[in-house]
């Protein structure tokens, strides 16, 4: 059996990780680490001006995720992740420097301190990555209501959603599984959630398990 003891739940916002992390913890008893959000002290001031503050938010998510993964690694509990330090990186600072919501200088700074930090990153045994179109990630977002992601604009998930599937194609840190939820409910459907947990029990004990 391979023992995970590190799983990360990667995907665009509104993908449904927190549920999936949450759901996964309860079947499998795994201690779970969420996102900062609610005391996250730039992220309305983000959305309300992404290049004003587009540099302080990802210094913030930075050092926030860098912790999460050293309280992983010190963990003797297995840990589910909702989001890996990763995506901070090659998916949301590289789209606002694209995007031209951050210079190049804060840019170039930016990547100088996550290759300063990549000695003490630890990548995640496992990462699940949940694929969703933009129609799914507008629902779930408009669903959930929070307040500040209203200024949330469809090019800003398309071109999130760009970069995280270049992202995923190269990944090679660990094992990885893809899932298309664009079709699934994992929260109310239980056969959803079972497909979901064969993969991982797949990756767990498979015979055909295999590092990547
Ligand atoms: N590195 C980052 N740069 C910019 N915004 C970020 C970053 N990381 C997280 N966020 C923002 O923080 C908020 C919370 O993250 P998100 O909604 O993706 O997590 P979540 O609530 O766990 O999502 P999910 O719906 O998949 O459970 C979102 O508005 C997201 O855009």
């Amino acid at each position: 059996m391979n023992k995970l003891k590190h799983i990360a739940i990667a995907g665009n916002i509104g993908a449904g990780k927190t549920t999936l992390a949450k759901k996964l913890s309860k079947h499998y008893g795994w201690h779970t680490e969420f996102e900062a959000v609610e005391n996250n002290p730039y992220l309305v001031d983000f959305y309300k001006d992404m290049k004003m503050w587009a540099f302080h938010l990802q210094v913030y998510f930075l050092n926030s995720r860098l912790n999460q993964v050293k309280r992983i690694r010190e963990d003797e509990r297995t840990v589910v992740q909702d989001r890996s330090i990763y995506e901070d990186c090659y998916v949301f600072a590289k789209n606002l420097h694209q995007s031209g919501n951050m210079s190049d200088r804060d840019y170039r700074n930016y990547l100088d301190l996550f290759d300063s930090m990549s000695p003490v990153i630890t990548p995640p045994d496992l990462l699940i990555y949940l694929r969703a179109d933009i129609p799914k990630l507008v629902g779930q977002i408009e669903k959930r209501g929070r307040e500040y992601e209203e200024s949330i604009r469809i090019d800003y998930l398309k071109t999130l959603n760009q970069h995280y599937e270049e992202w995923i194609k190269q990944y090679n840190l660990g094992k990885l599984i893809i899932i298309d939820v664009n079709q699934l409910d994992y929260l109310q459907n239980v056969e959803d959630f079972a497909l979901i947990i064969s993969k991982i029990d797949t990756e767990m004990h498979g015979l055909f398990s295999h590092q990547r």
